[in-house]
């Protein structure tokens, strides 16, 4: 296989690497008129690699006015702006060689540009309310460049706080928790500013403005509905169960027991807030997980509840992607492939119908057979990777749902592998382990292949290469037949009591596969009174496969030796890894291999 996940991000001109941005103070002001936001961005400024001279950012379409090191005027430079990836800004640290560990503190004056790829500016005619102006950002992939100057890659996190002035009837709306109500004193004439702040470390694609003419619903003590005030009955309506969907969601991550309301919850939410705020239908995704506030579209709206299910999506982004996030672009299938395992989770649960899940993986996978479809007739097989080669391309264009369902589909075979409440576990351990940070697919893989849930041959046969470099669809479909499936078959139809022995194979040989324990002794019963070797060698293979059905198959092998033909009895032996000495019978007289 040729490819190879990079470390390097191919998308962003940043040196993040050596100098890294770990909190930044925003103080921005809005201009409808203008469609400009102006202000400045302040980072404090940690040098992590000895020797760094430069604390290099993205930026697109921006126009910088003033740079200060430390309160003083500084030296910097705009490079010739790439099409896709913008122009990198260069700022002289003054002094000498700075060393790892050293701080400084940068403040950078700017304004944005009325063409600005982050910011939509609707006039009041694109509202509902046809009153008022408003205005969205939408950051991810590679637009918070055009917002403010950042080290725009997910692998520089940093907390951050803001202050904005926008007109006295506006309300402005972050990814962030507000610092209280707006203050109207220190602002300018007819304006008022809202001030917030985002504790928890995120990447620069997280950092999200909405400002308008706004309502809001409070729908439960940790989550709001806003939208336009037109709109924000219905909003509140169709997303009345985001509560729910995010009580479901704590549930399938804390790694601890998890504990009701009226108890102490070991796992807070991280967020401290969940809020939604519907926007205008211009709004070009289906929902966007800016933390402490989702951004949806309103054509989710359908007064039935019955597209809430973006809701659910988005809240999973809350522990996949935005508490543990891609390192590049190249590993956004981990933001968006255990986002969707979480999704269908949540939603089986709320709706108590595990149908669910295998249901809405199968739509998955026929998305996932068109979008790959698509991308080969454009001559673009390579993007349909799940670690696509992503140097020079605009991650815009490598946008489909590759990322989403063929990262479903690994993370799905992974978890038929080891059966599905040892995956639920596994997802745990992993969230535990890689919260706060990033990752990238490689660092994934190490961890799977080191989890103690992955032991004995559970990832036999299974190739991550494949997987992770090759295009194209995955060679399996994720098995629609959960363990309640089969068990609601058993129920149905009596397969396991079957006497019809071509079905109690193919029957008992399914469950096996999909580790449905409540078969191993119709199994054993099966293959202990009869010894036709097409049945019998599959079921002895499949029960040697797994520690825990390997002694008990090589137990009844061993009590019942006498019984088979010697051609099944050797055969059988081999299949075990045993070794049948010449003219011995009982079982005693076996041993095992090596
Ligand atoms: C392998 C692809 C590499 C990078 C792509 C990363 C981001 C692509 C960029 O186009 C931004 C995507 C933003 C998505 C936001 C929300 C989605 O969950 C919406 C999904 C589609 C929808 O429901 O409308
Ligand atoms: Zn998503």
């Amino acid at each position: 296989m040729a490819a190879e996940e990079s470390q390097r991000d191919f998308s962003s001109q940043s040196n993040s690497g050596s100098v890294h941005g770990t909190h930044l103070s925003l103080k921005l002001a809005v201009d409808f008129e203008a469609k400009v936001i102006t202000g400045s961005a302040t980072y404090t400024v940690k040098v992590v690699e000895n020797g760094a001279t430069q604390f290099v950012l993205d930026t697109s379409t921006l126009v910088i006015t003033k740079v200060e090191v430390d309160g003083v005027r500084a030296k910097f430079r705009q490079h010739v702006e790439h099409q896709t990836f913008g122009s990198a800004l260069e700022i002289t640290l003054p002094g000498a060689e700075r060393a790892a560990g050293s701080t400084a503190t940068v403040s950078i004056f700017y304004n944005t540009s009325p063409r600005s790829s982050a910011v939509q500016w609707l006039p009041p005619a694109q509202t509902a309310g046809k009153a008022r102006p408003y205005l969205f950002t939408q950051c991810q992939a590679i637009h918070a460049r055009a917002l403010l100057p950042c080290q725009d890659t997910p692998a520089a996190k940093l907390t951050y706080d803001a202050t904005v002035e926008v007109p006295e009837w506006a309300t402005c709306l972050m990814s962030a928790l507000s610092t209280g109500a707006p203050a109207t004193a220190g602002s300018s004439e007819g304006m008022r500013t809202f001030g917030f702040h985002q504790p928890v470390p995120v990447p620069s694609y997280l950092i999200a403005l909405a400002v308008g003419d706004l309502a809001s619903r409070e729908i439960s003590h940790r989550c709001r509905i806003w939208s336009e005030p037109s709109m924000v009955d219905a909003a509140a309506h169709d997303f009345a169960q985001t509560e729910e969907f995010l009580t479901a969601a704590e549930e399938l991550t804390c790694p601890y027991e998890f504990l009701t309301a009226a108890e102490e919850l070991t796992c807070p939410y991280v967020w401290g807030r969940y809020d939604v705020l519907c926007l205008p239908p211009s709004f070009p995704y289906g929902g966007m997980e800016n933390p402490c506030l989702t951004f949806v579209t309103p054509t989710l709206l359908t007064g039935d509840r019955s597209l809430a299910f973006v809701v659910a999506h988005e809240i999973s982004h809350s522990w996949t992607g935005n508490l543990i996030t891609n390192r590049t672009w190249q590993s956004f299938w981990l933001n968006e492939g255990f986002t969707m395992w979480l999704e269908r989770k949540i939603m089986s649960r709320v709706t108590r119908d595990a149908r669910y899940y295998d249901f809405d993986a199968h739509i998955g996978w026929n998305h996932l057979k068109e979008d790959i479809a698509l991308f080969e007739s454009k001559g673009s097989a390579a993007l349909t990777a799940l670690c696509p080669p992503l140097e020079g391309i605009d991650p815009d264009d490598a946008f489909s749902s590759v990322p989403y369902e063929k990262g479903f589909a690994l993370l799905n075979e992974l978890q038929t592998r080891i059966g599905a409440e040892a995956f639920e576990e596994f997802v745990k351990t992993y969230i535990d382990n890689f919260k706060f940070g990033t990752i990238t697919g490689t660092q994934f893989r190490a961890f799977v292949q080191a989890s103690s849930y992955f032991k004995g041959d559970a990832l036999d046969g299974l190739d991550w290469d494949e997987w992770l470099f090759a295009p194209g669809m995955p060679r399996n479909k994720p098995n629609a037949l959960a363990l309640e499936v089969l068990r609601a078959m058993d129920a149905a139809y009596g397969l396991s009591a079957a006497r019809n022995s071509e079905l109690a194979f193919r029957w008992q040989l399914l469950c096996l596969r999909r580790r449905a324990d409540f078969i191993v002794s119709h199994v054993l019963e099966f293959i202990t009174s009869q010894g036709r070797m097409k049945f019998t060698r599959p079921l002895y293979r499949e029960l040697n496969k797994r520690p825990e059905t390997a002694s008990q198959a090589v137990d009844a092998f061993m009590a019942n030796a006498d019984f088979y033909h010697p051609i099944c009895r050797a055969m059988v032996a081999k299949d075990l890894g045993l070794q049948m000495k010449k003219n011995m019978s009982r079982s005693l007289r076996c041993a095992r291999y090596a």
